[in-house]
């Protein structure tokens, strides 16, 4: 059978991309909260909406069929019984496992038709908007101040990292932290009760229940058998070793490139300081590369006694080179290298790019120097604006999921 999930490179032409419009999750965001929900600002909702829509329709433009996560999961919550199901998971999930307040958010959950209540768990819910019967001192006591009972998720239009198609299959993320968690078990529902995915043979090459953490924005599709993983601040060398054994275990892929990065937040993952735009081309945060271009990076293959064969290698392009069989390979520094310039639009997302075909991409505007060099190295670039959406520390690749990209010639 043929799988709905295909993506077999970075840069095939795009087919299927899965995106979250930001909704009013992103205005139940405040200050005192801004470091815990992992970001640095608040958007302006209007603005951000209209700026989301013109990068959806600017991947319509380009051949793109554009599916919205919170459509897929209204859709894979139909059944009455999965969508009391999910409910629950998702209201133990944000602390509420039984009692007063699981009965209260349950029952108010239940009052909106699905796709408003998919919306409402996304924005989350504050204490004042449901009454509990019964609560117990610890509910009645505890955080008196917070105001929320299910936390908001302004990350989920990054719809990049709850889960990572590769192949015919998908991983779905058990993600680093509290403020994003929740977001995969959306994913699950989706694989497993969206018509379009479940019983349509998508490969789950690890679910979000292992302890091993790993994020969408570190899963790296160089081609049809190689991957490149960031050991990052999100990503964690267990889940990269049980990943690969998987892969090598269930797939066509027989090649890991585990990429050591900063673990820091603007360096969260490896697609904020390296992305692939063309057969031979990548985008390159300066930072990430010590002298003579070298990182500290673990390739990992099968090897025949069916343990994982690992060897240490430093340079970047050597590495791509072979990964790739490619004779010389083009790594276009973000910002052209400049000590200011560079940090300054890889912050604002200069190196997350979103190939839609072979050198073509989509970019933020403000990082006019980075774009401008790219089109000097022969990428063609479609400019997307970006003065709100940046503030929630993520460009353009990291608010899509590709689910379909054309094979590479
Ligand atoms: N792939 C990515 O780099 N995604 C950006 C995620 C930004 C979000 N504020 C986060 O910290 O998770």
């Amino acid at each position: 059978m043929q799988s709905p999930i295909h993506v077999t490179s970075e840069i095939g032409k795009l087919k299927t991309v899965m995106l979250h419009r930001p909704g009013k999750e992103i205005e139940n965001v405040y200050p005192d909260i801004l470091h815990r929900m992992l970001v640095d600002d608040i958007p302006y909702l209007p603005i951000a909406q209209e700026e989301h829509d013109l990068f959806a329709q600017t991947l319509r433009d380009n051949g793109a069929e554009v599916l919205y996560l919170e459509d897929l999961l209204t859709d894979a919550l139909a059944d009455n019984g999965i969508k009391e199901e999910f409910l629950e998971k998702i209201i133990a999930e944000s602390g509420y496992a039984a009692g007063a307040i699981h009965d209260g958010l349950k029952e108010y959950l239940l009052s909106f038709n699905t796709k408003d209540m998919v919306d409402k768990i996304i924005a989350g819910v504050r204490k004042d908007e449901i009454k509990t019967k019964h609560a117990s001192l610890a509910e009645l006591a505890e955080d008196r101040d917070y105001p929320f009972y299910m936390d908001p998720m302004p990350n989920a239009y990054f719809t990049r990292d709850q889960q990572a198609c590769i192949g015919d299959g998908i991983t779905i993320n058990h993600m680093t932290f509290k403020a994003r968690q929740r977001e995969s078990l959306f994913t699950e529902y989706i694989i497993n009760h969206n018509k379009r995915f479940a019983d349509k043979g998508v490969e789950v090459w690890r679910n979000r229940y292992p302890e091993g953490r790993i994020e969408g924005g570190d899963e790296l599709v160089l081609s049809d058998h190689v991957l490149a993983i960031g050991i990052s601040q999100r990503t964690s060398a267990k889940a990269i070793t049980e990943l690969a054994e998987s892969l090598f275990e269930k797939s066509n892929y027989d090649t890991v490139i585990a990429i050591h990065i900063p673990h820091n937040h603007a360096m969260m993952h490896l697609d904020t300081v390296f992305t692939m735009i063309n057969y031979d081309q990548f985008t390159v945060h300066p930072a990430i590369l010590r002298d003579g271009g070298h990182v500290d990076a673990y390739i990992m293959h099968p090897s025949s006694n069916g343990e994982i064969s690992i060897t240490h290698e430093t340079n970047l392009k050597e590495i791509l080179k072979k990964a790739l069989d490619k004779p010389e390979i083009d790594l276009i520094p973000t910002g052209g290298g400049d000590p200011i310039i560079a940090p300054r639009e890889q912050w604002n997302d200069g190196s997350n790019t979103l190939a839609i075909a072979p050198g073509v991409v989509v970019t933020y505007d403000r990082n006019y120097v980075s774009n401008d060099l790219l089109r000097k190295h022969g990428i063609l670039v479609h400019e997307v604006r970006s003065s709100e959406l940046s503030r929630g520390r993520g460009g353009p690749r990291c608010m899509s999921c590709p689910i379909v990209r054309e094979d590479l010639k």
